[in-house]
């Protein structure tokens, strides 16, 4: 019995996946449809097809979409025969496509190198020849993880899908079948210029079947192949500029050799369960790799093109170019699977484009240039005391925001306050509302998030405030500026005390600060009223419900018993400032 539960799969029955994928397919695609015979015969097709060209036909098992239902359209496949997941079509399956989408022209079959296909497919294109059919079969075997003259041969990976869109765009430009400027011709160059090679971090998850736990955590595989089957070594997770690099030597040392100013390709290919995050931050690695040897990467694809399911991991593949290799590669087709991609049309080399500078971005009011006066000398001591606490919390932060909020709350703060142990040698101390100015650029610059943005109103709403005493300022004008950094944040973040945000801190802080100077507390004392004040905030923010920031997403239930964040960020440094200003007066 299936168990979706334990499956978390977003399936109904794992007996139906595959007849409900194509029909998914067909729904949301209306230039395709499925041939007659379905379900038994899986064939999806171009719904307008022009017999005067080339036809072409790929497939076999299911899983690895967008392979190759996602590259069935104009410009790219006449019609992709799909199999059983990770199970070859039937001759039956493959015979039907070819009947029912080739023309006068022929078709072409671009068969992945699988002993299944190979036959499957084989034994179709020969049954169709005697029907008078023209028939050519490419087979791609693009796997680089092992150097093999074994029967079975190399594997056919995602490199197949440059070899689709090659022939797909000459068989579109009206080429024939056969000869030496043919559809053939084109497909079999694509296939021998290509190579690829994978890696794994998980092993992928059939529908219905529990999957195999052979990669434990902290392994990956190397050169494996699209079904799940082990890869030609296990080794330690290593980072992903070193996984581009191991390998991209290996795709290079023998099967595509390249030479200095040689143009090629890039395919980053996800398994199916890997972050674009990661695939672009391994793209960014492999091209660095490819052009620190001094080739020509002129062409970049990123994204899903040929997956093992669920699998987590990803591909490299390289295709060695030439112009008008490159043209069909930029051809426009109408395939879903084919990415938008950008081809360079400057000249140059991207650079970072200036930003023209804003009036206050490095305006420095004070001058940085004057000797430090004690209450500066105070003032750095409890920006990078306050900054060292806020790092230190980074854990306890995030912890906290991984229950109530998104999780990022601690590296948020901690970048924030990095950057401010960076900037601080910059700021005019002697002159704190310039200060509180610096503040709130280096939060702007560096924080992001909505914690970032209201940090940045706080710091320049107190700026505010300081400016009419600067550079003498009181303790009580230092409330007053808290004050009014709380009251900004209030303003444009629309939150008030009672929310679950850092104002249940920042808002009593303030208060408990202004009137403890007022019953005649000193400095350190008022400080360390301030921070109490913020931390009996932050206690209470446990039993409250939210409206404000991504906690108010957050079941009830889940929030109760975490304190905000937020808040309790803002009582670490109000705690800071406290025992700096403690440790100054002693
Ligand atoms: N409107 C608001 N006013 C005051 N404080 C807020 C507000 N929204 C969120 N916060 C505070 O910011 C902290 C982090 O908030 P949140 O997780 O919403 O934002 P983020 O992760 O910094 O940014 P993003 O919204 O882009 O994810 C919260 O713990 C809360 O204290």
């Amino acid at each position: 019995m299936y168990d979706a539960q334990s499956a978390k799969k977003l399936i109904n029955k794992p007996e139906d996946v595959v007849c409900e994928m194509l029909e998914g397919i067909c729904d949301m695609n209306p230039n395709v449809t499925r041939l007659e015979g379905f379900p038994d015969i899986k064939v999806i097709l171009r719904r307008e097809l022009d017999s005067s060209k080339v036809a072409l036909i790929s497939g076999g098992g299911s899983g690895h979409e967008p392979a190759h239902a996602g590259y069935v359209g104009k410009g790219m496949l006449s019609a992709a025969v799909c199999g059983d997941v990770f199970a070859s079509p039937s001759v039956d399956a493959v015979l039907a496509g070819i009947r029912a989408v080739t023309g006068p022209a022929g078709c072409l079959l671009i068969v992945k190198n699988y002993t299944g296909d190979r036959i499957n497919f084989g034994l179709a294109a020969e049954r169709a020849k005697m029907e008078g059919f023209k028939v050519e079969i490419v087979f791609v075997a693009d796997d680089c993880a092992l150097v093999q003259d074994s029967i079975p041969g190399r594997r056919g990976l995602a490199g197949t899908v440059f070899v689709h869109k090659v022939a797909g765009a000459a068989a579109e430009a009206g080429l024939p079948l056969l000869g030496n400027n043919s559809v053939l011709a084109e497909a079999r160059m694509a296939a021998e210029a290509v190579g690829t090679m994978g890696v794994a971090l998980s092993v992928c998850a059939l529908p219905g079947v529990k999957p195999s736990d052979r990669l434990s955590s902290g392994n990956m595989e190397l050169g494996l192949g699209i079904h799940g089957e082990p890869g030609a070594e296990t080794a330690p997770i290593a980072s992903a500029d070193e996984v581009a690099a191991r390998i991209l030597e290996k795709i290079t040392s023998y099967y595509v050799p390249l030479k200095e100013g040689e143009e090629v390709g890039l395919m980053v290919n996800s398994l199916g369960g890997t972050p674009s995050m990661e695939l672009s931050i391994v793209g960014r690695a492999a091209k660095k790799w490819l052009t620190s040897k001094g080739v020509q990467v002129v062409r970049c694809y990123c994204g899903s093109f040929m997956t093992a399911i669920d699998m987590i991991g990803l591909s490299l593949t390289v295709i060695r170019l030439s112009p008008p290799l490159t043209a069909r590669l930029d051809t426009p087709c109408e395939a879903p699977g084919w990415p938008l991609t950008a081809a360079p049309s400057l000249s140059s080399a991207a650079a970072p484009i200036p930003v023209p500078a804003g009036k206050l971005e490095g305006t420095i009011v004070g001058n940085p240039g004057e000797p430090a006066t004690p209450s500066a000398e105070t003032l750095r001591a409890a920006i990078a005391d306050a900054a060292n606490a806020i790092m230190q919390a980074e854990e306890k932060l995030t912890g906290m925001d991984q229950i109530v909020g998104d999780g990022d709350c601690g590296l948020t703060f901690a970048r924030g306050a990095r950057a401010i142990l960076e900037d601080l040698p910059k700021y005019p101390l002697n002159h704190p509302a310039a200060t509180a100015i610096q503040l709130g650029l280096t939060v702007r610059r560096s924080m992001g998030g909505s914690s970032g943005g209201l940090y940045d109103l706080f710091f320049h709403a107190a700026a505010g405030a300081l400016k009419e005493t600067s550079p003498t300022c009181s303790a009580s004008d230092w409330g007053t500026a808290l004050q009014a950094g709380a009251a900004a944040m209030m303003r444009y973040g629309g939150a008030a005390p009672g929310m679950r945000t850092m104002l249940d801190a920042l808002v009593p802080a303030a208060e408990s600060l202004l009137s403890a100077l007022v019953d005649g507390a000193l400095p350190h004392e008022a400080a360390q009223a301030a921070a109490d004040a913020a931390k009996e905030g932050v206690i209470k923010t446990s039993t409250m419900a939210a409206s404000a920031g991504r906690s108010s997403y957050v079941p009830a239930a889940q929030l109760n018993n975490t304190p905000d964040p937020g808040a309790a960020a803002a009582a670490i440094w109000l705690e800071s400032v406290a025992m700096t200003l403690r440790s100054a007066n002693s």
